[in-house]
């Protein structure tokens, strides 16, 4: 388990969208997650999501694989951070252990669990209404660390596209 970057932003600092269109994070997507998140102590991530009436899968609450989304963003950008290389899911696996109501706040916490190669393994928790409050999801993920080149040769990436802080 690497120590995290020399850059990795302390804990208490604030996260704004890593990209404005992102659905996960971006301030620029209608019925977006708009996942609010910040470093906590110990190289953690504390990401908050807010369920509304655009995330239901049956009436009243939220549909999984939108959560899936949440903790896909939650647990990116703990490795993004806490590396400052870019990455991208190899593989995501969701425990889902109670059901999540329109209006509820889920409280996740990210952390990595290790790295070996290019391959980057973090687990989440997912809280309910509480950083302290019933365990609703559990998620656990590879990342794979890519080139930047993964961005242009596969997407429409520009450099100011993308988090300034990550060297390619
Ligand atoms: C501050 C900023 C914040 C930034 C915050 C950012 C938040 C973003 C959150 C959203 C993130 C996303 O959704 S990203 C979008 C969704 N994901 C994708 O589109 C990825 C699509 N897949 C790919 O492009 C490719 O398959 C790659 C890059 C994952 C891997 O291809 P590759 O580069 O050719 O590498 P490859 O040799 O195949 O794999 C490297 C190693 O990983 C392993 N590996 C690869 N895939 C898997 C897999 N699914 N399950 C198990 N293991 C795997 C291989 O066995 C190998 O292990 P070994 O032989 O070395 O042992």
């Amino acid at each position: 388990m690497p120590p995290p970057h020399p850059d990795a932003p302390e804990p208490g600092t604030r996260l704004g969208p890593h990209y404005h269109q992102c659905f996960g994070c971006g301030d620029e997507v209608e019925g977006g997650l708009r996942l609010h998140a910040e470093v906590g102590k110990d190289s953690t991530i504390l990401a908050e999501f807010t369920v509304t009436e655009a995330h239901q899968g049956a009436p009243g609450l939220a549909h999984g694989g939108l959560l899936a989304v949440a903790f896909d963003e939650a647990l990116g950008n703990t490795v993004g951070q806490m590396l400052r290389e870019p990455a991208v899911t190899g593989r995501l696996e969701t425990d889902f252990l109670r059901p999540v109501p329109v209006g509820s706040t889920l409280h996740i916490v990210g952390k990595l669990d290790g790295v070996a190669g290019r391959k980057v393994y973090a687990s989440a928790d997912g809280r309910l209404n509480d950083p302290d409050g019933p365990l609703a999801l559990r998620a656990r993920a590879l990342f794979v660390l890519v080139d930047f080149s993964h961005f242009t040769t596969h997407g429409t990436a520009d450099p100011r596209d993308v988090h300034p802080d990550i060297n390619p």
